[in-house]
This record gives C-alpha cells, structure tokens and sequence, in this order.
C-alpha cells in the first residue's frame, strides 16, 4: 500500500550498525540492518530497529533481553514468519549463505536466480523483475513503473555481492559461469523468499522451536505420523523407512519406548516429551540451523536442564547452529558461545559469551546480570526499574536512557550505534552505548556513533 510505503521510506536504513560489523567471513547466516515494523492503526511499531549478527556454521548464538524487546519478531524475520499489519522493511538483508544450498536453489528456481554479473554497471530493475518469477507487488512496489533504477555499483555491490538497499530481489549468484554448479559465491536472500523456495527454506535448512510445544504439534496426528510428514517433505521418505526413522528420531532425542510412543498422540506426552518431539520434528528436516525461542521457558526446571542437554547433544552430533532466544541471561550463559543483547528493537551489546559475563560493558547488560539470582556474592538481588518502552518512534537517542543509571545528557540526544568497546578494538565485542568506546572523551564518543557534540537541536 502506497501508505505503508510513504511511512517506510522515512526508515532510514541504519549505516551505523554496518560500521560496526565485520564483513567476509563464513557465517551461515548473515542478517544486516534488520528492519521488521507492525503498521498498527494506532502507531508504527519498531519491533526489529536495525539489527546485524550473524551466525557461523555449528556455533550457538543467543538472543537477550527482557520482555519485548524484539526477540520473537527477529527469529520469526529469519524464517519468514511476518505477517500482516507487519512487515520487513526494504534495506533489511538476512542472508543465507550455504554454498549447497546455493547450488540447490539455483538448479531448482533458475527464475529467481539474479546472475549479478547482469548486474555490473546499472540495471533496470523493471527488466530484473520480468527476468524472475517475482513480481514487483511481493517487494512493496504498487506500480512496476515505480520500480527505481538503481545504480547497482554506487550502491556497493562489489563489496556485498549483491543487491543492497533499494533494490531486493530473491536470490543472487556471483555469475562466475553460467551453469548453478560453476557458482562459487552466492546467498539465499531469505528475507526476500515467498512461495516454494521459502517453504523449502523454512523447516528444511532452516527449523524453528517455539515455546509452547502444541504450536508445532496437531492433536489430531499422532507424534510419528508428524515426524514421517516432516521427512516426507523435506526428505522424501516415505512408507517403512519413515516409521523407522521416525522412531529413531524420537529415541536420538531421548524419548523412551520410543517405537511404542511413535503411534501415541501429543496429548498422551508430557510437556517435556512433547518438547523433545517438537525437536525430533526439527531434526527430520536435517536443518543447518535451529532457531529457538524460549524452548524451556514452560518447563519445570529439572526438565528445562534435560532438554539444554539435548540441545547441545544435539549441536556436537549433528554440527547444527543454533540461534537460541531466552530473557534468562543464567540459560544464555550455558548455552551460547556468542551473546547479542537486544533492547527495544535494537542489539545494545554483543560479544562471546565469556567476556560478555565477566566484563559486560552496557549499563543494560549490567542490570540484566545484577538480576540473576546468586550472580553477586551479598549483595542484594537488584532489578531494572521500568519496562522496556515501545519502539513507536525512529531512534534519535538512547531507548534505554530513561532506566540507565549512567546516562547524561548527550543519551538522549544522539542515538549510539553499535561499535567497538575500545577504542583501537576488533569488531568483536560492541555496544550502543555513549560510554564506548573507552578512553575517550564525550565528544569524542558521540562523533564515533555519528552524533555531533552538540546533537539535539534539529537538523
Ligand atoms: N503482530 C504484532 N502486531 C503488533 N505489534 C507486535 C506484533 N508482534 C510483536 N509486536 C511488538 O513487537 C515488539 C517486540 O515483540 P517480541 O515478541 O519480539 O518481543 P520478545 O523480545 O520476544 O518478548 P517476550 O520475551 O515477551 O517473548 C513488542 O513491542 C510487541 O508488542
Ligand atoms: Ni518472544
């Protein structure tokens, strides 16, 4: 809708948390300036403001943070899960970067392959469109005649390999010969998949883990019949086979008598069990990566302990990475080997997870461990007063200003963008916070997040 459109060009696409991130390397998947906005009636709400990670291939990333804070809309992004009034905002990128699977994609939807070396100088996008199965409409274009012309070199492509900002398309190969096999760099642009490629993205390379089990599960199929429907259509196995797969897959995730409870009915599990089959599911799908949004949030304790164990069996068994959401920064802390803060639509921290817990650096980060149980030895357990606020508005300055206890004037002025915690540091521990880098002044601090010293006054 022309609109929905007007509201999204005022997005601006945030430079800042590129500056912050690394470039090449071989993270499976790459999500850059994520921009996932709920066009209520009453407001546009930010969910998703900007954010970039990524994931390498067997590793586990966590997602943090309190109660709204974005966490859900962000994995939900990743598998393509938005729905109306919500959408993923052009400029948004989350890249799939498994050289198989890029191979695969090409050979089976050759339409939405986009050879970018069609690409080189400047392409009509109008043409790009009629050469793939998409149609401008599915990139928010009303009219194909709006479709901008874009100038695919000064937008960057040579150092993104691809289609930046402006100019979405489904899937792009680096046209190094003209057959799928000789592509030897290349992405699945998932943020931008819809129909066939996407089902086959989501739940086949990519699977996902909700929080309440009976999201994953039909009460009406029994365990096994929904575990052999997952290997039939991921897999193509079928008949006898599939039963004994089916069972298996229940057994490797440590359901007992699993050839008997393979013919039982979700209601007949605990929720526990009922966790494990919703993960046996997963597996049958033989995912490179996992995403799980408070998988243990329902459980009992002693349970939620199990089903980690499982996970990470799970991770060194079968070299899965993993993307696992909690707001408990105790389970984030046994799980992850990196960590990304989230706070109000926006990644506020991020580092590994060692130096994350033992030199945290975001105020908001700081509180989050001051309110772990047992975290401090005597003191007393302390809690982040307020709650986090509703991203209704672009970030012109701090979000967590309001609650933090360190913040100055200049945090409500100038919006900090995640960069490097030292000074003359690697990319690899960051925060959005004034105080960063360290050991330098405040002016200084708040050029470096692309402020002025005397921000605050209009453009
Ligand atoms: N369908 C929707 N329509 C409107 N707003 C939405 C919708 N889904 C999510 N939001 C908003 O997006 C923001 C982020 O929500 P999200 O569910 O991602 O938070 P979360 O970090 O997963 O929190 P929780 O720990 O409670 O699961 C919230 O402000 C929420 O109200
Ligand atoms: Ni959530």
């Amino acid at each position: 809708m022309a609109a929905d459109g007007d509201i999204e060009r005022t997005v601006e696409p945030s430079s800042a948390a590129d500056a912050g991130s690394a470039t090449a390397h071989d993270a499976i998947i790459d999500v850059r300036n994520l921009q996932t906005a709920f066009f209520t009636e009453k407001e546009t709400i930010r969910a998703v403001d900007g954010i970039s990670f990524d994931i390498d291939p067997g590793e586990t990333v966590g997602i943090v943070g309190e109660s709204g804070s974005g966490k859900s809309v962000t994995a939900r992004s990743l598998m393509g899960l938005i729905e109306s009034p919500g959408r993923v905002l052009r400029g948004s990128s989350v890249r799939y970067r498994d050289m198989d699977t890029v191979r695969t994609f090409a050979d089976e939807f050759p339409k939405r392959t986009v050879d970018v070396a069609d690409l080189e100088a400047t392409y009509d996008a109008e043409e790009l469109f009629a050469s793939t199965a998409a149609t401008p409409q599915e990139f928010g274009y009303a009219d194909p005649a709006s479709v901008p012309l874009v100038d695919v070199a000064a937008a960057g492509y040579t150092d993104e390999l691809g289609l930046t900002s402006g100019n979405e398309c489904v899937f792009v190969t680096d046209g190094s010969a003209d057959s799928a096999a000789g592509i030897q760099r290349g992405f699945v642009e998932i943020s931008r998949l819809s129909g066939e490629p996407q089902r086959k993205m989501r739940g086949g390379r990519i699977a996902m883990v909700f929080q309440d089990p009976l999201t994953s599960l039909n009460p009406v199929y029994t365990v096994g019949n929904q575990i052999k429907e997952a290997l039939r259509q991921h897999q193509g196995i079928r008949g006898k086979a599939a039963t004994q797969e089916a069972a298996e897959l229940l057994e490797a995730v440590g359901i007992p008598d699993a050839s008997r409870r393979v013919n039982e009915y979700p209601h007949q599990f605990s929720g526990g069990m009922r966790q494990r089959a919703v993960i046996a599911m997963a597996l049958a799908c033989e995912p490179e990566v996992l995403i799980c949004d408070e998988p243990t949030t329902a459980l009992d304790v002693t349970i939620q302990a199990q089903i980690l164990d499982l996970l990470a069996e799970i991770q060194e068994s079968r070299d899965v990475a993993i993307m696992f959401i909690t707001h408990d920064m105790g389970v984030i802390a046994d799980v992850s080997d990196r960590v990304n803060v989230m706070y109000a639509g926006e990644v506020v921290e991020s580092a590994d997870v060692v130096p994350l817990f033992e030199d945290p650096k975001h105020p908001y980060t700081r509180g989050l461990l001051e309110s772990i149980p047992g975290h401090q030895s005597g003191k007393k357990l302390s809690t982040i007063e307020g709650s986090v606020p509703t991203p209704n508005e672009p970030a012109t300055y701090c979000r967590f200003a309001p609650r933090c206890p360190k913040s100055f004037d200049e945090c409500h002025e100038v919006h900090p963008v995640p960069i490097p915690v030292e000074a003359d540091g690697e990319a690899d521990h960051t925060a959005a916070c004034l105080l960063y880098p360290d050991d330098v002044s405040t002016a200084e601090a708040v050029a470096r997040h692309g402020g002025r010293s005397h921000g605050g006054d209009g453009e």
